[in-house]
């Protein structure tokens, strides 16, 4: 496990307690030492005891050379580098999954497309793991699900397995654009979450912001290539819901302090854990732009990010731009799915399989 952070500790966790031997890597050697010799990382997860089985190391080639899968969990915008002094120590056959939830600044790829590109692996040797996963409720053993994704189905069959246990279970499926995006968006939805919070402003506004949050999480990952499907389940709509509604999320608290008035600079130096929304934003937003999809609310988040919108004036689900649309889209915009019906196709699809009696087949 290459990341000794909250959630890299509490996967190998997962997968220790799965019956899978552990080695963590951390770049501080003080955070290797605790948790090989005292079983504890106790500044991203205290009061939690790690498997006695679990061992760490600072030493790079050491923890990768010998492991059949490497599990990485850093900061996105921090992969690229780390993957640079990785690749002399992998095997051929070592399967690379990625815990990550952000897109890279500058070139836009997700993590599993910077994972090929820089240690020049095949697809079928890539996985991506995602879901409704706060760290520290899965470090106390309170049950949840993930999403397991790789283009091979046999990768992410091998993966899942390890990643499994009595309080963590991992289903799989083959769309790793929209498993990642997933992701991704929800931590930007999340955000705009915190901002409505820190202004003061209730739930109806949330449920809103959630609900058209969810549509535009999927117009943007559909016009990828990703199945609407997969935003409708755990890495979509699952994540969307526990980030969104959870103290514990860093995106959502950083949303909270931007929206009670804080700079971004004063909300980083107060966030001592990775917000990857923060960092997603402006590559997000291009992507969108590029491929053409509508984000409204992105938007807005970036706009309080940036400091050009006062929080209290994000509306995103209501706002109306008349001047800017031509008449003839008026209608169509004004549908609830955008004219898109990606959201709604996907469960009326599910509704006449289930009328029909029929079973899909497993995804997650
Ligand atoms: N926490 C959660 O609940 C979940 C997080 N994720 C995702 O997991 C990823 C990691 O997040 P999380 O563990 O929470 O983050 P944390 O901030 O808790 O930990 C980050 C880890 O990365 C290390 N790190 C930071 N910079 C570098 C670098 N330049 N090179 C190598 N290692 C570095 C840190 O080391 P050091 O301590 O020395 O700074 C630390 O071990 C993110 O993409 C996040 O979205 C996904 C699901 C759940
Ligand atoms: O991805 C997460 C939960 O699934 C963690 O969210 P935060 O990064 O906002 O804490």
């Amino acid at each position: 496990m290459l990341g000794a952070g909250s959630w890299g500790t509490t996967f190998g966790k997962i997968l220790a307690d799965g019956g899978s031997q552990v080695t963590m890597w951390a770049r501080r050697d003080d955070v290797a030492t605790q948790i090989r010799e005292r079983h504890r990382n106790s500044e991203y997860l205290p009061n939690i005891a790690l498997p006695a089985s679990m061992t760490a190391t600072s030493d790079l080639r050491h923890a990768v050379s010998g492991a059949d899968v490497v599990f990485v969990s850093v900061p996105s915008q921090t992969l690229r580098p780390l993957l640079a002094d990785v690749k002399p120590h992998l095997k051929t056959t070592t399967i690379v999954v990625s815990l990550m939830k952000g897109v890279e600044k500058g070139t836009g790829l997700r993590m599993s497309q910077v994972i090929a590109e820089a240690l020049e692996i095949a697809p079928e040797r890539i996985a991506v793991a995602s879901g409704p996963n706060l760290a520290v409720e899965i470090a106390r053993e309170q049950p949840t699900a993930a999403v397991v994704s790789s283009v091979s189905l046999e990768t992410a069959q091998k993966v899942a397995r390890r990643a499994r246990n009595g309080y963590f279970r991992s289903f799989v499926n083959t769309d790793v654009t929209g498993t990642e995006f997933g992701g991704v968006l929800k931590n930007l939805i999340a955000v705009a979450i915190g901002i409505v919070d820190g202004v003061g402003y209730g739930e109806n506004t949330k449920a809103s912001i959630i609900t058209r949050g969810l549509v535009e999480m999927t117009d943007f990952a559909v016009a990828h290539g990703a199945q609407p499907e997969t935003l409708s389940g755990l890495a979509g709509l699952g994540d969307l819901i526990a980030t969104c509604q959870s103290p514990l999320s860093r995106n959502n608290t950083a949303g909270r302090l931007l929206g009670e008035g804080y700079s971004l600079t004063a909300v980083t130096k107060q966030m001592q854990q990775t917000a990857e929304g923060l960092a997603s934003v402006a590559p997000v937003l291009e992507l969108a732009k590029k491929i053409g999809v509508d984000m409204p609310i992105v938007e807005q988040v970036s706009r309080v990010v940036a400091g050009t919108l006062e929080p209290r004036d994000i509306a995103p689900h209501l706002t109306t731009d008349e001047s800017d649309t031509p008449q003839g889209e008026r209608t169509q915009d004004d549908r609830e799915d955008d004219g898109r019906g990606a959201v709604r196709g996907a469960f009326k699809r599910a509704l006449d399989q289930f009328r029909n009696g029929g079973r899909r087949p497993r995804r997650d």
